[in-house]
């Protein structure tokens, strides 16, 4: 089973969760970029309105080959309650995504709105079947538990037989 897992990160957070999703999976990591380059207070002033109103950013990879995977994992940044543009762009930019197996996550600081609904609904909406959905707080990032609830919706473990 392959599992790719496309990431949005502006201060590691996303990050962190999907690097420990692709060491327990043996999964691929695309980071997605921004290229607006936000510096701290851009990212507030400019990105946050950004993500209100559900705009695409201009992204790196421009385009997300998905088509060799079985499993594609979604993971974004919370900017005000909603997912972040470069996200929004990111499930656009997937190409081979119809009819396949999706997880999603967020990471935040605890008040995640939509998000998770949101990014469900866009992938639905590219024809792929969304097994489930993950909403980590910045604490949450480092626990091994909260990292496992989402691996086992990448990749069910057998159930003990003891
Ligand atoms: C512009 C901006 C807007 C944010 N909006 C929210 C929010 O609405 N709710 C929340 O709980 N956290 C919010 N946060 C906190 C981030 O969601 C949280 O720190 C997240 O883990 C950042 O991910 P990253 O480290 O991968 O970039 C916001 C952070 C930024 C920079």
């Amino acid at each position: 089973m392959s599992v790719c897992i496309v990431y949005h990160s502006e201060t590691g957070n996303t990050r962190t969760v999907a690097a420990r999703v692709a060491r327990e999976t043996g999964g691929n990591l695309i980071e997605v970029k921004d290229l607006a380059g936000y510096s701290k207070a851009g990212m507030y002033l400019k990105g946050a309105p950004k993500a209100m109103r559900g705009e695409k950013a201009d992204i790196e990879p421009a385009v997300i080959d998905v088509s060799g995977y079985d499993t594609i994992v979604i993971g974004s940044p919370v900017w005000a309650f909603n997912p972040t543009p470069a996200i929004n762009a990111a499930v656009a930019a997937l190409q081979g995504i119809e009819g396949k197996r999706t997880v999603v996550f967020c990471t935040s600081g605890g008040m995640p709105g939509r998000t998770l609904e949101t990014v469900q609904a866009m992938l639905t909406e590219r024809g792929a079947i969304v097994r489930g959905a993950v909403s980590f707080t910045e604490r949450d990032v480092q626990k091994t538990e909260m990292v496992n609830a989402l691996v086992d919706l990448v990749r069910p473990r057998p159930v003990s037989s003891v």
